[in-house]
């Protein structure tokens, strides 16, 4: 029976979701249905300065719900800020959790909340369904349209010493209400803009070849492929689009509902381990990872290819299995180009040095279990190579 056949067993999980221009208005109504008298409102400098926290802060005080701000967290977060945010939870008298921004202050929003509840360490938490106390009650608002974090259930958190980024997976991290408001991404740069854009596709090509891929995962990942390749450009292109904004929004949504459940695969794997070492835009790592990953994988699941490249807008008619797989791959390459994606990882800073090391640790990554090709570890080093 094929893996995602209707006669198989398959979960779908997913948060509440308010869409659509504005919706950031909601935040306030959100908590307050949540019961949160006092809202932990974790954020970064970018998103403060871009003005969306006093925003929210103001919906928040228009239903008379108290707040505690912190924003003392990186890109890439790490554990130590994990702990110390956890510190201003418990002594801030806050009895909820508020997010606002990319997938950094949503993944430390969640690891506070690991930590208020269960206490110890963050590191504790790494891998599979490690958390036992039920979780204060979590708002995500997503600023960025890439990480879907908003809607996942991962936290994905620097462990400092070790260099590696962690992944903590576990339903209890899936927030109660995910607020996603396309106004949000105008105040991003065009390269942030694009680095989002290439891991929300990264999002979806690897959920919808997952080896588990279900029927629900499949729909959202093949429309996510599809507003991704319609709209990233223009996206990039333009900050005032709303059009693109909205149509960029929605794939980030659609790519997170998708890897929430049918997980990830090698680029991901790989790329945490760039994250823990070098700190560049996670996106950017995926987007020089991801066609190299797509071209091992090809061969594992011929027919899904040639539906990716469909939905990259690749006339696939008269073109073998093996021929329209590969023209997708190339439409994706293009798409990269197009939005000044690097092509090496030489230009991010990586050396050949660092591969034997990052490839034995992707090895470990919880990603690399769905992924639909066996990879050794000699074949993620050749496949770091390739893409040096
Ligand atoms: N938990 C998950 O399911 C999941 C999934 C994918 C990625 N991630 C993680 O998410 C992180 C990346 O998240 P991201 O790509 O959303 O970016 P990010 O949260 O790391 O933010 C990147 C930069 O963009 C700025 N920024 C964010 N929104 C902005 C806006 N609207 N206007 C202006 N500036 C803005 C921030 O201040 C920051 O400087 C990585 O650490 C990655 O591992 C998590
Ligand atoms: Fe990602």
């Amino acid at each position: 029976m094929p893996k995602n056949s209707l006669l198989n067993i398959s979960k779908f999980v997913a948060p509440e979701v308010i869409f659509g221009l504005g919706a950031l208005s909601q935040v306030g109504e959100s908590a307050a249905r949540l019961g949160i008298k006092k809202a932990f409102l974790v954020s970064d400098q970018g998103v403060m300065e871009a003005g969306w926290v006093e925003k929210a802060l103001a919906f928040l005080k228009e239903v008379g719900i108290g707040s505690y701000v912190w924003y003392g967290l990186t890109t890439n977060p790490k554990d130590c800020e994990v702990a110390e945010g956890a510190g201003h939870y418990l002594a801030s008298g806050c009895d909820g959790i508020v997010a606002v921004g990319g997938g950094s202050p949503i993944d430390v929003a969640k690891a506070i909340a690991i930590l208020a509840t269960n206490g110890g360490q963050i590191k504790d938490y790494e891998g599979v369904n490690k958390i036992s106390s039920p979780l204060p009650p979590m708002v995500m608002v997503s600023s960025t349209g890439g990480s879907g974090a908003d809607v996942s259930q991962f936290s994905m958190i620097v462990e400092k010493q070790r260099q590696v980024k962690m992944a903590i997976i576990s339903k209890s991290l899936i927030p109660d209400i995910a607020i996603v408001d396309p106004s949000l991404l105008q105040t991003m740069s065009a390269r942030l803009t694009a680095a989002t854009g290439v891991d929300a596709l990264s999002h979806a090509i690897e959920a919808y070849v997952s080896l588990a891929a279900t029927p629900l995962t499949d729909v959202h990942a093949l429309a996510a492929i599809r507003l991704i390749s319609a709209n990233l450009r223009e996206s990039v292109a333009c900050r005032t689009n709303l059009e693109a904004k909205s149509a960029m929004a929605m794939a980030s949504l659609q790519a997170g509902l998708a890897f929430s459940n049918a997980i990830l695969g090698a680029t991901h794997a790989m790329t945490h381990q760039v994250d823990g070492l070098l700190d560049l835009h996670h996106g950017e790592t995926n987007g020089i990872l991801l066609p190299y990953v797509m071209e091992f994988n090809m061969i594992s699941c011929g027919e899904k290819f040639v539906n990716i490249a469909e939905a990259m807008g690749v006339q696939t008619t008269g073109l073998g299995k093996w021929k329209a797989a590969e023209r997708g791959i190339a439409a994706v390459r293009r798409l990269f180009r197009d939005i000044g994606i690097p092509e090496r990882l030489s230009q991010v800073g990586m050396k050949e040095e660092h591969i034997q090391k990052l490839s034995l640790n992707a090895l470990k990554d919880a990603c690399l279990v769905t992924n639909p090709r066996d990879c050794s570890a000699d074949e993620i080093e050749d496949l770091y190579r390739r893409a040096l």
